[in-house]
Parts: C-alpha cells; structure tokens; sequence
C-alpha cells in the first residue's frame, strides 16, 4: 500500500501536531498508511537571531513547502500563526483544524503574576508584538531576546535572570505543560498572533486526493475566524516580524474581528473591532479602521 507522507518541522511542538494530524487521519481512514517526515526549516537553523531580525518570510515553511511543490510530501502541517499571509502559487491550505486557546500565557518563576511584578523586572520574548502591549500595560519592565523552541525557552527562564517569559496558550498546552501557566494574559493586555492555536495543513492544489481526506478535519468555525484575521493581516501587509494582533471569534454565525496594530516602545496603542458575516470585509474593515487611526505610519516606521 502507498504511504501517505505528511511533512512537518521536527520540534517537540511541531511532531506533536503532525502526530496529532496523523492519528485523526488513521482514525478517519484505517485503511490508509499516513508516515511522517521531520524536516529541519531555516527558523530552525538560526536561533541566535531575534525573527524581526532575520526578516524573511516563510522562516518556518519554505523547506515543507519545495517538498510539497516536488512531490516528497503529500501534506504539510504548520502552526498556522507561522505562516505568511500569501502562499506560493500552486499551494494551498486545504484545513483550519479547530482551534485551540488562541491567547498568549504568561510564565513565572515562583507563579508571580505579570501585576506582581516588581518594577524593572525582566521578562524574556523577541516577539514584537508581546513586547509592545506588555510595555503598554508595564512601561517599567525590561526584556530580553529569548528565541528557540519552547524546551528551550523554559530551560533559559530557568538559568538565567529573567522572571517569565510570554508563549502561547496552545503550544503549552499541546506541550502538556499547563500546570506551568501562571495565567492567562486577557486579550485587552494581550491580542494574539494572527491564526495562533490553529493548526493548517497545506496542499498542493492540484493534489484534490488528498483535499477530499483533509476536509473532514476543516473546522469551518475556526477557518471563518482565521481567514478574517489573515485578511486583516494582508491589507495592513504584516507578517509575525511586526506588532500586528488580532483575534477572530465566531458568536452566533457572526464574526467578531479585534486588530491591533502597537508602536515598539508601547506608547501607541491602536485598536479595532468590527462585527460581520463575511470574513474578507471584516478583515479589510478593520485594518482599514486601524489605517484611519495612523497604523500605516507606525508600521511604516517600524519597517
Ligand atoms: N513562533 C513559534 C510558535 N508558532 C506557533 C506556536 C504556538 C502554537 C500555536 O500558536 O498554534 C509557537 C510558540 C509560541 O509562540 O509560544
């Protein structure tokens, strides 16, 4: 029987949510043989480096997506918040799997809250986006780059002088590290990463074998959510190197779409939230609202 090649980075994370895809497959389609193949991508490869340094798009999906485009994979499985808003030709997402906690946690030594803090006390992230809004909320704390999968990122909390670091709620979890989590950080705080705590599994689009099985694993919810916030993120022309957030949720067959677009030191705040059906135009409403408000040139200064 002809294996089924399902590709995927080779972190702890990553292999958990390629298995995760590759036990519902089996489950679906018993009959089937779905193997796995661990790739290293370059986000992989240079780790000393904070991404808003690197500044290339694709960091973590290029190497999966020339073997999707060569024929060495069937699928490919990413953590959706990873990737670019615009996708190769010939390729395309072919599942939003139903998505986990979408927001950011926060991890103390000791449990200490993020309000508990004493002033000046340093936390660890290189994203830009948690940088910003947690200079909004604490103007006092200081920070450090911190890069690297998540072992390493709670091996460094650990060694070094920092007091916590920010991840998101779903790769803790995934992880089975929740008893870790000292809290939740509220969306009012903390707007999450574009399609954070979903999975996406791509395809190449001639490839409608494979579509037909991925299509009991879309989650329409989450992909009406996710497609708003990619929208979102394509008009304002971001990627995960800007402090762009947004979240979409989906109450009563309607989608409720916040943006955030932040200035690095914090000072600037913009945000935005528009209610509607159809994912595309709330996705440009609202980084047409946040444009009004001035996000074109804080972005533009950023870049
Ligand atoms: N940038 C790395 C990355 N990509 C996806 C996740 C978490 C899992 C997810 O969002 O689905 C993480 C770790 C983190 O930001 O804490």
């Amino acid at each position: 029987m002809k294996s089924i090649r399902i590709g995927t980075r080779d972190s702890q994370l990553a292999m958990w949510q390629a298995e995760w895809v590759q036990s519902q497959l089996t489950k679906l389609y018993p009959d089937l043989n779905f193997v796995l193949v661990p790739m290293k991508t370059k986000g992989d490869k240079i780790l000393d480096v904070p991404l808003s340094k690197i500044g290339d798009k694709g960091l973590f999906t290029k190497e999966l997506e020339h073997g999707l485009l060569n024929d060495e994979l069937d699928m490919a499985v990413h953590s959706l918040k990873d990737m670019p808003t615009q996708l190769p030709p010939g390729l395309i997402i072919s599942a939003f799997c139903e998505r986990e906690e979408p927001r950011d946690v926060f991890l103390s030594k000791n449990g200490v809250k993020l309000e508990e803090l004493p002033p000046g006390a340093l936390i660890g992230t290189s994203s830009l986006r948690r940088k910003s809004q947690l200079k909004h909320y604490r103007p006092d704390l200081n920070f450090t780059d911190l890069r690297g999968n998540l072992q390493t990122r709670w091996r460094k909390l650990q060694e070094s002088d920092m007091v916590g670091i920010v991840l998101a709620a779903a790769g803790v979890k995934r992880l089975g590290w929740a008893d870790r989590i000292t809290q939740i950080l509220p969306e009012d705080i903390m707007l999450s990463a574009v399609g954070q705590g979903s999975i996406a599994i791509e395809i190449d689009e001639k490839r409608s074998d494979i579509a037909e099985l991925l299509a009991r694993l879309n989650h329409p919810e989450t992909e009406r959510a996710v497609r708003a916030e990619r929208t979102l993120m394509r008009k304002l022309e971001g990627g995960c190197q800007v402090p762009i957030g947004a979240l979409g949720q989906v109450v009563e067959g309607e989608i409720i779409l916040q943006g955030m677009v932040a200035s690095l030191d914090g000072v600037r705040i913009l945000k935005a939230e528009v209610k509607g059906t159809d994912p595309e135009k709330v996705g440009i409403e609202v980084a047409n609202r946040l444009i009004e408000m001035g996000a074109a040139s804080i972005l533009e200064e950023i870049r």
